[in-house]
C-alpha cells in the first residue's frame, strides 16, 4: 500500500469508522424475514430451511465458505433466483406483512423496494445522469426539475456528487471501479428501497474504495435494512450488526456480530474463523 493509502486508512480509522455502530443489534423493527426457505437447482438442494430476520437500521452479514449458499439465499430475498433456469425457491419471504414468494408478485415493483448491488459494478452504458434517471423515467416521472433533484439527492446519498457534479452527462464508464459501484448504489437509492442486498460489493475494489463503500453502507442504513454477502471477515466484523454463518447449505449460527466473532458456539464456525478451512 502507498503512504497515501495508509494515511487515508488512518484518517478513516479516527473519524468515520468511529461513527459506525457495528457489532451489536440496534433495532427490533423487522423489515424482511424468511421462514424455512429452501432452494433447489434442479435436483440439487442448495439451501435448507433458512429462517432469518433483517432489522431496520442494521447491516446483517452473511458469511461462510465458498459454495455454502450465501448468494443463493441473498438472491432469494428479492426473488432474483427466478432469473435462473431450473431454480426453485420454497418457503416464505415476508415483506410488509405478506409472503412475496408467490408467482403473482410484481418483480419490477418488488425490486424497487428490495434493491441489489452486485459484485462487479454494472452501470448501464449511459451517462452518469441517465444511470439515475432511467428507472424513474420508466416509472413515468418526466418533470426535469424532479429528475434533476433525484440525480443530486441520489448521488449525494452515495457520496459521489462532489466528484461527478460537473460531468453528469459523461459516460458512467469513465468513472473508476469504486465510483461505478457508488453510482450503482446511487441508482438503487433513487428508488428509496427499504432493503438493499449487497453481494460481495467490494471484492473488485481497492482498499480505499472498499472503505468508501463501507462508510456509505453505514450512512444509508438508518432508514432501511442492509444484507451483505462477504468473504472478508474483517469487513463483516467492521460493518455489520448481526452475522449469519452458512455451511453446506445450512444456516448454522446467527447472532450479534460481536458474539459470532468473539464467542462462536458452533465448532464449524469456530474452525472457519480460526482459518481451519476457507
Ligand atoms: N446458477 C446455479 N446453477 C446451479 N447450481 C448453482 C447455481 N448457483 C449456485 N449453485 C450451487 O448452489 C450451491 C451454493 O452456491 P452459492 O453460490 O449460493 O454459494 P456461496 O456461498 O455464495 O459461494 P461463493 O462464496 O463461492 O460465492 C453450490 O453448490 C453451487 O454450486
Amino acid at each position: 500500500m502507498t503512504n497515501e493509502t495508509d494515511q487515508f486508512l488512518a484518517d478513516v480509522d479516527s473519524s468515520e469508522k468511529g461513527a459506525r455502530i457495528s457489532g451489536v443489534a440496534v433495532s427490533d423493527e423487522v423489515m424482511l424475514e424468511t421462514h424455512d426457505v429452501n432452494v433447489y437447482y434442479g435436483d440439487h438442494h442448495a439451501l435448507h430451511d433458512t429462517s432469518l430476520k433483517f432489522h431496520k437500521g442494521e447491516i446483517t452479514a452473511l458469511i461462510g465458505p465458498s459454495g455454502c449458499g450465501k448468494s443463493t439465499y441473498l438472491r432469494s430475498l428479492n426473488l432474483m433466483n427466478r432469473e435462473i433456469k431450473g431454480c426453485r425457491v420454497e418457503g416464505e419471504i415476508i415483506y410488509q406483512d405478506r409472503n412475496i414468494n408467490t408467482k403473482t408478485e410484481n418483480l419490477y415493483e418488488l425490486r424497487k423496494s428490495i434493491g441489489m448491488v452486485f459484485q462487479q459494478p454494472n452501470p448501464f452504458h449511459k451517462s452518469i445522469r441517465e444511470n439515475i434517471t432511467f428507472a424513474p423515467k420508466r416509472h413515468g416521472i418526466k418533470d426535469k426539475d424532479t429528475l434533476d433533484q433525484m440525480v443530486e439527492e441520489s448521488l449525494r446519498g452515495a457520496a459521489l456528487w462532489d466528484e461527478v457534479k460537473d460531468k453528469l452527462d459523461q459516460s458512467a464508464f469513465a468513472l473508476s471501479g469504486g465510483q461505478q459501484q457508488r453510482l450503482c448504489i446511487a441508482r438503487t437509492l433513487a428508488m428509496h428501497p427499504d432493503v438493499i442486498l449487497f453481494d460481495e460489493p467490494c471484492s473488485a475494489l481497492d482498499p480505499i474504495s472498499t472503505l468508501a463503500i463501507e462508510d456509505l453502507m453505514a450512512s444509508i442504513v438508518k432508514d432501511r435494512a442492509i444484507v451483505i454477502v462477504t468473504h472478508n471477515m474483517e469487513q463483516a466484523s467492521r460493518v455489520s450488526n448481526r452475522t449469519a454463518f452458512f455451511y453446506m447449505g445450512d444456516m448454522v449460527e446467527y447472532g450479534e456480530t460481536n458474539q459470532i466473532f468473539q464467542r462462536p458456539k458452533d465448532k464449524r464456525l469456530n474452525d472457519y474463523l480460526t482459518g481451519m478451512f476457507s
